[in-house]
């Protein structure tokens, strides 16, 4: 049965390129997500997704605390310049799924020297707890059943081919790190398995540190 129902769908224009909006209830959670598509995608094949969770600091205040920010425009810029694509907002997700409150609360702790897993853990919470069931669902509901996505996640790209996706093609989405979460990506490079290849990198620091 599928997580989500489309409520409703505009055109929206944006700095980037034109893209139709729909926004889609979650049954399970009650959230609203967002897809943003860019040209044709119905039943094509190798159509570039951008699957983001929801990052208030990142997106909305420009955190240098984390990639997202950057990550989301980076992906929204190049799906509009392939003049096709998907790029789903998942609401839920924010701090990996343990909310927003929660999130900050570790942000105090890493301000203390843990890093984001440990202070995760240092709350009793889990590291990650995000379900992609909704991204599937929508990409479902979209006609995309072959995809390249960016991303650095290979959690994510798991999750999609567990739900029956073909995912051709992870394409990195590397910002350059900052003094700020230089720490923070060599954490999810080290400790949660993100891929971060030197090469991918322009700070050449980043393999080293
Ligand atoms: N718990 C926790 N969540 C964080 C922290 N920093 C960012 N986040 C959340 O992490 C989520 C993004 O996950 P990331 O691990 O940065 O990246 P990803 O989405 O798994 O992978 P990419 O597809 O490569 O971006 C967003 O929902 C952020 O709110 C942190 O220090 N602690
Ligand atoms: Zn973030």
């Amino acid at each position: 049965m599928s997580t989500i129902s489309k409520i409703s769908s505009s055109t929206l224009p944006t700095k980037y390129g034109q893209f139709i909006i729909h926004v889609y209830h979650d049954v399970q959670t009650g959230q609203e997500h967002v897809a943003l598509v860019a040209g044709h995608v119905l039943n094509n094949e190798n159509v570039l997704v951008r699957v983001h969770s929801e990052c208030l600091t990142g997106d909305i205040f420009s955190s240098n605390r984390c990639d997202c920010g950057e990550q989301l425009v980076l992906a929204q810029s190049m799906i509009a310049e392939a003049g096709q694509g998907v790029l789903l907002y998942l609401k839920g997700h924010e701090g990996r799924g343990i909310g927003l409150a929660n999130k900050i609360h570790a942000y105090a702790l890493q301000d203390r020297g843990l890093d984001t897993v440990d202070a995760n853990l240092h709350l009793g919470l889990p590291i990650d707890q995000r379900s992609y069931a909704a991204a599937v669902d929508i990409l479902k509901d979209l006609g995309v059943h072959s995809l390249r996505l960016l991303t650095n996640n290979p959690e994510k790209v798991s999750s999609l081919q567990q739900a029956g996706l073909t995912v051709t093609e992870r394409i990195p989405l590397v910002i350059q790190p900052n003094q700020d979460n230089l720490q923070y990506l060599l954490t999810k490079r080290d400790r949660l398995g993100h891929f971060f290849a030197q090469t991918d990198m322009k700070n050449p620091n980043f393999g080293e540190l």
